[in-house]
């Protein structure tokens, strides 16, 4: 479909919401008895972009997909400059992975970034003024209001506040040893003992997730690591039969299996026919319960195993809820459709699963390798969670105007070093905006929900491995991150109890409905990360690592 036409599709869609608003708007629905019903009226109650008048609809439909257009094409050059088109996917991200030259890295960071965020600034300024008027119009002060009210909980900034206060302490654990780890392999001159960490050497082109960084940081070298790459590699593995793995997986719960459908029409690799594809991981429903896909520029590594659970997660809680009325057709808040997949993959992941696939000769009943595998889910989990923070702890200060048009990118940078620990490669300016090099925000995706999720797959897990009877808080020899619910109808049931649930309760009562619990609670992720934590500290102290970095360097001026 042309852009023209994705434009008319979406102003006629736009004009179908506004009428059933309007209709909803002359229902007296909040005296209705029917908690269901009273609840179905109360989302059509909100009307969200399409309350904007059709011209700056337009307008604002139009920057976006200018935005996203300039991302998914943008092109830069390699370090010697003998190949000028190489992609995000899979070119840089491989170089970002897998380079150990600082200047290699270092030049990929700089050219992606200047050949996406930087040419959106100023529409990335437009476009929040238009959400800003979209929110006010919806009755929300602004654009942060606006996202957040599909948590529907009062104190939500506070509670994640709450929650990563109480993270920091573990966080500032691994990034001492990281850092210590990256002194050691790149040496002082490029990484210092008490300063943030430089954001090109962690593995990714957003310093999101480390664990790229498994060979420099494994705590036993010399031990078997559970980076399965290689063997997938060398056993053939495609694409296809990476998402046939996990919809094994998943009906192994007794969940439902992907539909004909799913197989025919997902695309889950990058098409070599010269299609312009935004190729970051996405699922889609077309609300008929069975017309659910996948789109994935899919590359044969276990980071992308992974992912695929992640994104399988999605189409299984599509299908799951698929019988509910359509406003019900989501998730409880948008943090448990990000969580559903990861906490399968949690299980996958261990050695003792991927032992049951065939992709592990055999599991060490070895503590070392067992800390190595630690180290690997803590690199990604552990690291993630500052940088989901401030993706939207930065835009929710955009859109409210504590920071404002002129400092967008220094703002970004302070709470890049200020959470996260990191520094730019070079000293950025208001001439750069850094945020526009990350999908979501030219995408226009919220973020918190991931943060969310990093949080609730580990009570998920934790609920479902003790029902699975994988994992028993008193017996030190089953602990939380051995657990693989593989094949445990029981957990499927209680997991498929509340997917089947949408969005018809308050996001509590399907907290509930998994856990016992009614509140997001770091308790199950420290739990499960104790005994590395116990060695981090053990490690840093032997090393004599500097907890936490120096903020006094400038890094965006
Ligand atoms: C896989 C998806 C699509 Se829903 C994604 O955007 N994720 C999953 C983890 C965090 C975030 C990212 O890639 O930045
Ligand atoms: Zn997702």
């Amino acid at each position: 479909m042309t852009s023209a036409g994705m434009l008319a599709s979406r102003l006629e869609y736009a004009r179908f919401e506004k009428d059933r608003w309007k209709q909803v708007t002359q229902v007296d629905w909040k005296s209705i008895k029917d908690e269901n019903v009273k609840r179905q009226f109360k989302v059509l109650s909100k009307l969200g972009t399409a309350a904007l008048p059709e011209d700056r609809l337009e307008k604002y439909d139009q920057l976006q997909s200018g935005m996203e257009r300039t991302y998914s094409t943008a092109r830069v050059c390699n370090l010697n400059g003998t190949s000028c088109d190489l992609s995000l996917e899979p070119d840089l991200s491989e170089i970002m992975a897998n380079s150990r030259d600082p200047e290699e890295l270092e030049h990929v960071w700089l050219a992606w970034r200047e050949n996406t965020g930087k040419k959106m600034r100023n529409s990335y300024k437009e476009f929040v003024e238009l959400i800003n008027e979209a929110a006010e119009l919806n009755g929300f002060s602004d654009g942060t209001e606006l996202w957040l009210d599909v948590y529907d909980t009062a104190d939500f900034q506070s509670q994640i506040a709450r929650l990563w206060d109480q993270l920091t302490p573990l966080y500032e654990q691994l990034h001492a040893y990281v850092r210590g780890r990256l002194r050691q392999h790149y040496g002082e001159e490029v990484v210092s003992r008490d300063g943030p960490i430089p954001a090109h050497l962690l593995g990714n082109m957003w310093s999101q997730s480390w664990g790229n960084l498994l060979d420099i940081c494994k705590p036993y070298p010399e031990k078997a690591s559970v980076d399965v790459t290689p063997q997938m590699k060398a056993q053939g593995y495609t694409p296809l039969k990476m998402f046939q793995m996990s919809d094994e997986f998943f009906t192994s719960l007794g969940l439902i299996p992907m539909t004909p459908e799913f197989w025919n029409r997902s695309i889950l690799e990058k098409p070599d026919d010269g299609r312009e594809l935004v190729c970051h991981a996405s699922a889609w429903d077309f609300y008929d319960g069975k017309d659910v896909r996948i789109k994935q520029c899919t590359v044969i590594t276990m980071e992308y195993f992974v992912t695929a659970h992640h994104e399988m997660g999605h189409i299984e809680y599509y299908l799951q809820y698929a019988r509910q009325p359509q406003v019900f057709k989501t998730g409880a808040n948008p943090g448990f459709h990000e969580a559903v997949g990861d906490t399968l993959a949690l299980s996958v992941a261990t050695p003792k699963h991927l032992k049951k696939i065939g992709l592990l000769e055999e599991v060490i009943n070895d503590p070392e390798v067992d800390m190595n595998f630690l180290m690997s889910v803590a690199l990604d989990k552990i690291a993630f969670l500052p940088f989901g923070y401030v993706m939207d702890k930065w835009r929710w200060g955009v859109f409210s105007g504590d920071i404002s048009e002129d400092d967008l990118n220094c703002e970004w940078w302070k709470l890049r070093l200020g959470l996260q620990g990191i520094e730019p490669p070079q000293v950025r300016s208001e001439m750069d905006f850094d945020p526009g090099a990350k999908y979501h925000i030219p995408g226009n995706v919220p973020y918190i929900r991931y943060f969310v999720s990093f949080i609730i797959q580990f009570q998920f897990h934790k609920a479902l491995c003790i029902t699975a009877n994988q994992y028993d808080p008193n017996d030190r020899a089953r602990p939380l991150h051995q657990c693989d619910i593989y094949n445990n109808k029981e957990a499927g049931k209680k997991l498929a109890k509340m997917l089947s649930m949408g969005a018809s309760k308050p996001w509590p009562d399907a907290m509930e409905a998994i856990t016992g619990q009614r509140e997001m609670d770091a308790t199950a992720l420290r739990d499960y990360f104790q005994p590395l934590e116990d060695w981090l500290k053990r490690e840093n102290q032997e090393n004599q690592e500097i907890i936490g970095w120096k903020t006094d360097e400038p890094v965006c001026t």
